[in-house]
């Protein structure tokens, strides 16, 4: 079967990186190969350490590959000026310093000077897309707020607004969901798929938080321990296992039938629960967190109104029941 390639937005052969001061080398990534493509939202996720800031300054340029190379649009990286990686590329990082009298709306369109210069006025095109950037980021009643005095998560939505308005090829985030709450992560995410999708933009981001990214990402770079980067569909991952990238000690693991990163349980279990599997998960998890590892008769539980019948009486909710149990 012919597979569909799509066009490679960036790509990274046999990219050796690592630090040096004085005397000592430090090797952090060995001979690693990544692709990634237009039009897609791809997640990179590791443990802490492994490297994925460091991948993202060599992408930027601010450090050097010791062997290999990065190319963008096939054009390599390296001797590219910072003004013509601007054009094509946008970052939100960890720690932005601005300002903090600066407000959101002239922070956004600061995301438009590697097309106007320090000093270039902001043609209407520019003033259409920072206006867009924020209202996509439902940053607008905000724009004359200052960033000393909005919240951190309202600075982060910002610093997201600043990428957009930037408009590069390749939009990269680190963390940008950090201080969001849930909501504002999901829509964060589910835009930055959006623009990726309908704009032909390549978006990476650096990220721990799994859940949101199986929900939105096309794409999982993992990074290991091990230096290697593992690049698939997230679902093709799970399937296979490589998921356990992310969990370097035996202690967790993903459990495939609840979607989840887990605490293995070593105890054996020894209950019957009648119950729709929605249900029994639910109720499973409860007696698991309690330490209850064995029901000596069935339980039955029954949904709307919840209700759990066991030895003849009937519990109303799962806590009555785990103190019955425990007592
Ligand atoms: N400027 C530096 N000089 C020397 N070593 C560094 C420097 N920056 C990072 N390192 C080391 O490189 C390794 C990878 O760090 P990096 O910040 O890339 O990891 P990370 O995967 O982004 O971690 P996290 O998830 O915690 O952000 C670590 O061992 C770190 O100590």
């Amino acid at each position: 079967m012919r597979k569909h390639q799509p066009h490679i937005a960036l790509e990274g052969k046999g990219l050796t990186l690592g630090y040096r001061r004085k005397n000592s080398r430090k090797e952090v990534l060995r001979n690693l190969d990544f692709q990634l493509f237009q039009g897609e939202l791809t997640c990179l996720l590791g443990p802490n350490g492994v490297g994925k800031s460091t991948l993202i300054k060599a992408i930027l340029g601010h450090v050097k590959p010791w062997a290999g190379e990065i190319r963008i649009d096939e054009e390599l990286i390296q001797g590219q000026k910072p003004e013509q990686l601007a054009k094509r590329i946008s970052v939100v990082l960890t720690d932005p310093v601005f300002p903090g009298n600066m407000t959101v709306g002239q922070l956004v369109a600061l995301g438009r000077t590697p097309h106007t210069g320090w000093l270039g006025k902001l043609t209407s095109m520019d003033c259409e897309i920072v206006e867009k950037a924020l209202s996509d980021t439902k940053t607008n009643a905000i724009r004359d707020e200052r960033l000393s005095e909005i919240s951190d998560g309202q600075r982060q939505k910002a610093m997201v607004a600043r990428a957009l308005a930037q408009d590069g090829q390749l939009i990269i985030l680190d963390e940008p969901t950090a201080h969001l709450d849930l909501e504002n992560r999901l829509e964060i995410m589910h835009l930055l798929r959006d623009i990726a999708c309908r704009q032909g933009k390549s978006v990476l981001v650096v990220t721990h938080d799994l859940d949101i990214a199986l929900e939105t990402a096309d794409r999982f770079w993992l990074m290991g321990r091990d230096r290697a980067l593992i690049s698939g569909l997230p679902e093709d991952l799970i399937l296979s296992g490589q998921i356990d990238l992310l969990l370097p000690t035996e202690k967790y693991g993903f459990n495939l039938d609840r979607g989840k990163v887990e605490q293995k349980s070593t105890a054996t279990k020894n209950w019957t629960i009648e119950a729709d599997p929605s249900l029994r998960l639910w109720v499973e998890k409860a007696l698991e967190k309690a330490g209850i590892a064995h029901l000596t008769q069935t339980a039955h539980i029954k949904r709307e109104p919840f209700a759990i019948f066991y030895k003849e009486m009937e519990f109303n909710s799962l806590a009555d029941f785990i103190d019955f149990l425990k007592n």
